[in-house]
């Protein structure tokens, strides 16, 4: 397994890797890993399992909290979300240096995304009013859920657009664990089609001429730019979450990635190709859906 380690991740962490492995008491698979060398321990478990926990915790938290703010009318419900749409992915795979270097780490971190699909599912199917007291309260709080991620506040959007999306994000989970290929695709996916839209609502009068509804704005900030929404009101809670781009959230993820050893491609090796990428993106974005 040592032979298969990729030279320019050393061979000091390769030794170090199958030591640790020597020393596991139980050790019911092993995988390479990102130029690691990982065992199924307890350990490893017990570490995922807690990860994906928090993660799934930290998941419902910030979906309820732009559901709350929509639902409050303190933001418009476009912008919660776009908000939850440009952070929900990258958020989450921020998270993934809490999992253990073991091949069950990303069947256990797709545990976060699948919940979600469980969750939208039962929002997409339940009837608008529930017979039950401990249905009206399960009504609510899917009412909310489908006001923040749907355009028409329907029930069955929740199974269009925030479906695919997290079905999406479960996939690159399950498969492109800790990958460069998963950060990037990802990020055009959740960061640029969401900053698209927060940018081109706000600055984008001038349209495509083939694509009336979407504006050159919008398509910049896919691609590289910085963006900033201001959420009103009441004005005294105006907070500026600053969005980026497709291109720079991708960069931001592979540089984590790098700098945890999952990966040995840097940023600034990628970043030619991860322009090229965010640049063929953009014009997918425009069209019609
Ligand atoms: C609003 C969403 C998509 C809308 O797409 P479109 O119709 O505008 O094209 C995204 C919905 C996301 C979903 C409800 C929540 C996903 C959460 C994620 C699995 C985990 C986040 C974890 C983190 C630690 C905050
Ligand atoms: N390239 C873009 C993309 C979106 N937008 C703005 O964002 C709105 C919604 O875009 P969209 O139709 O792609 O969003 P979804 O509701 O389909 O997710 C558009 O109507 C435009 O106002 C833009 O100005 N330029």
């Amino acid at each position: 397994i040592a032979a298969l380690a990729r030279p320019a991740l050393g061979g000091h962490k390769v030794a170090a890797s199958r030591r640790r492995l020597e020393q596991q008491p139980v050790s019911l698979a092993v995988a390479f890993d990102g130029g690691v060398l990982a065992a199924i321990t307890p350990a490893a478990l017990g570490r995922d399992a807690a990860s994906a926990s928090v993660c799934a915790g930290a998941a419902w938290m910030w979906v309820a909290f732009w559901s709350k703010l929509a639902a409050d009318g303190r933001i418009q419900p476009n912008l919660s979300r776009k908000i939850i749409h440009t952070g929900s992915a990258p958020l989450f795979m921020l998270c993934w240096p809490l999992f253990s270097p073991a091949p069950s780490a990303p069947i256990l971190a797709g545990a976060v995304p699948l919940l979600q699909i469980i969750r939208l599912y039962r929002a997409g199917r339940a009837q608008p009013a529930q017979p039950t007291p401990v249905g009206a309260a399960e009504a609510d709080d899917t009412a909310d859920l489908v006001k923040a991620i749907s355009r028409s506040g329907s029930r069955s959007e929740a199974l269009g657009g925030p479906f695919l999306y997290t079905l999406v994000l479960l996939v690159a989970t399950v498969l492109g664990w800790r990958s460069p290929a998963a950060a990037v695709a990802i990020c055009q996916m959740a960061v640029g089609d969401g900053v698209a839209d927060i940018v081109g609502r706000r600055y984008g009068s001038v349209k495509w001429p083939f694509s009336p509804s979407k504006s050159v704005a919008g398509s910049a900030a896919f691609v590289a730019s910085t963006a900033e929404t201001e959420i009103e009101p009441p004005p005294a809670r105006r907070t500026k979450p600053r969005a980026a781009s497709a291109f720079s959230a991708s960069l931001g993820l592979i540089s984590l990635f790098h700098a945890f050893g999952f990966t040995a491609l840097t940023a600034a090796a990628a970043a030619p190709a991860v322009l090229l990428i965010s640049l063929l993106s953009a014009p997918v974005e425009l069209l019609p859906t």
